[in-house]
């Protein structure tokens, strides 16, 4: 029997490569394919408009310009009626917490294809209708959850030692050095609403200090540390000294905190919402520090906010309880600055300005709040008859097979599709398309029942 000596040595090398070493040694191959994607873009790139308000970080202008995009950039939000005239002819818009994207709203915004929220929360975007309209909506889900979790802990400590109301006094000239009902913080219980995100980070810095943690959370939650689920609310509200709420603006969280919550929580207790607006009943708030139940609570989201910067907007126009909330002792108030801190806004800034770019040229959803998740790998930079087909249509039986009929002339290279609720989104790479197919391709997909929005990249 004849041995080939080398075919031997050739597979014993092969067994014996490590996962570690195969993968080194498939960078260089696989480096060179990244390099040969062909750089998917719309027909034109100089074309698509996006619109930035409240102060979207400068990360993301950069990389919307290296795009080639136009950007229209605004330091605050904007009126509805100027709204409703610029979103009409934008394809893509940014925002934050305080632009109100309903569904009149998006009704006009005709050329609209995608939404990012620099931000956490996406409650002020009417996530169904822009589904139905075929427009994806990205967030940003924790790039700004530690700088709300500090803040958290710095007003605890300033509760808890009045510091709000002893600068106030002696930025106006007055000395008040008291302990009376100042409290060092170690050894008290916080009480966290919402362990999510940012719930459970500042459940650790919190055991730092040597607090104690508790927590209420629909879901069952994996404890961090040695804080403690509680699964009746009102038995967690009257064990903890410190309450801070960490949940979305849902109807279940509207007005999580009344009359009868504020009642069943400890004497001289703390309130802390950095959450939503929404979340507390404000006259109920009021109501129990004015008895002396709550010692103290810090604000930092408003049921209505300024659209901007500036002085005499915090006033009883704005939210007919202001002056009393104001007039109260050992009350912190920020203007929703939770995530306000020069890491997170460019880290934001970054990722949202990256999730957007990626979805207007390549057609990945992923990471997007209110859309199937959709990506295929880069097309090989040889196939020049070749383009993407993106088709958001309606989830209802039998639309693939009229779609696949439509694309059948041409080589379906590869596809994906998955759906959301009554949302389901296609991305085929098709070649052997002559250009003046593409306008034929177009058209009949467009016909289609089922179609919500099409877009061919190439
Ligand atoms: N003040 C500010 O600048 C900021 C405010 N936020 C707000 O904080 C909220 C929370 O942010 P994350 O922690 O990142 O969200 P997350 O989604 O990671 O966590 C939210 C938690 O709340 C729980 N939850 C939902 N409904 C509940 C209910 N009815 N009762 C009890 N628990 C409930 C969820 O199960 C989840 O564990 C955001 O939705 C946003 O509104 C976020 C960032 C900055
Ligand atoms: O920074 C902002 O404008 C909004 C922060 C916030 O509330 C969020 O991320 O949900």
């Amino acid at each position: 029997m004849s041995f080939n000596t080398s075919s031997l040595q050739n597979s014993l090398n092969a067994v014996s490569t490590s996962p570690t070493q195969s993968f080194m040694n498939s960078i260089p191959a696989r480096l060179n394919a990244a390099k040969q994607s062909k750089t998917l873009k719309p027909f034109s790139s100089g074309d698509y408009k996006v619109l930035l308000l409240e102060n979207v970080n400068e990360t993301a202008i950069k990389i919307f310009e290296d795009q080639g995009y136009q950007v229209d950039f605004h330091k605050g939000s904007l009126a509805s009626d100027e709204l409703l005239e610029k979103i009409k002819d934008v394809h893509a818009i940014g925002i934050r917490s305080k632009t109100k994207l309903t569904a009149e709203v998006l009704k006009h915004a005709k050329n609209l294809k995608v939404i990012g929220c620099f931000c956490i929360g996406t409650n002020q975007v009417d996530l169904q209708t822009a589904a139905e309209l075929g427009i994806a909506v990205f967030n940003s889900p924790f790039s700004n959850s530690r700088s709300v979790a500090e803040l958290v802990i710095a007003e605890i400590i300033c509760l808890a030692r009045q510091v709000g109301d002893r600068s106030i006094e002696l930025h106006t000239g007055t000395w008040n050095k008291v302990s009376a009902r100042c409290w060092e913080v170690r050894g008290k219980t916080l009480g966290i609403i919402g362990y999510g995100h940012i719930g459970s980070q500042l459940s650790v810095l919190a055991e730092s200090l040597g607090m104690h943690v508790i927590y209420y959370d629909i879901l069952t939650l994996m404890a961090l540390g040695t804080a403690k689920q509680i699964q009746n609310f009102d038995e967690f509200l009257g064990m903890a000294d410190f309450l801070t709420l960490h949940v979305p603006e849902t109807p279940e969280t509207k007005n999580l905190l009344s009359a009868p919550q504020f009642a069943a929580m400890k004497d001289g207790a703390y309130v802390i919402n950095a959450s939503r607006g929404t979340v507390v009943d404000i006259p109920a708030l009021v109501q129990a520090m004015k008895v002396g139940k709550i010692a103290g609570a810090a604000i930092d989201v408003y049921p209505f906010e300024p659209k901007m910067n500036g002085p005499d907007l915090f006033t009883d126009d704005l939210n007919v309880w202001t002056s009393e909330l104001v007039s109260l002792p050992n009350v912190i108030l920020t203007p929703h600055i939770g995530g306000s801190t020069e890491e997170a806004q460019s880290a934001i800034g970054i990722e949202v300005g990256t999730a957007l770019t990626k979805y207007i040229n390549e057609g990945n959803s992923v990471g997007s709040v209110n859309f199937p998740e959709v990506s295929l790998r880069g097309m090989d930079i040889n196939q020049q008859d070749a383009v993407r087909v993106l088709y958001i249509h309606r989830n209802i039986p039998g639309v693939l097979k009229i779609v696949n009929n439509i694309l059948s002339n041409h080589n379906i290279e590869k596809q994906f599709s998955d759906s959301h609720g009554d949302i389901a989104y296609l991305i085929a790479d098709i070649s052997n398309v002559n250009f003046k197919d593409i306008q034929s391709i177009y058209d009949q997909l467009d016909a289609t029942d089922a179609r919500i929005k099409i877009r061919v990249l190439y």
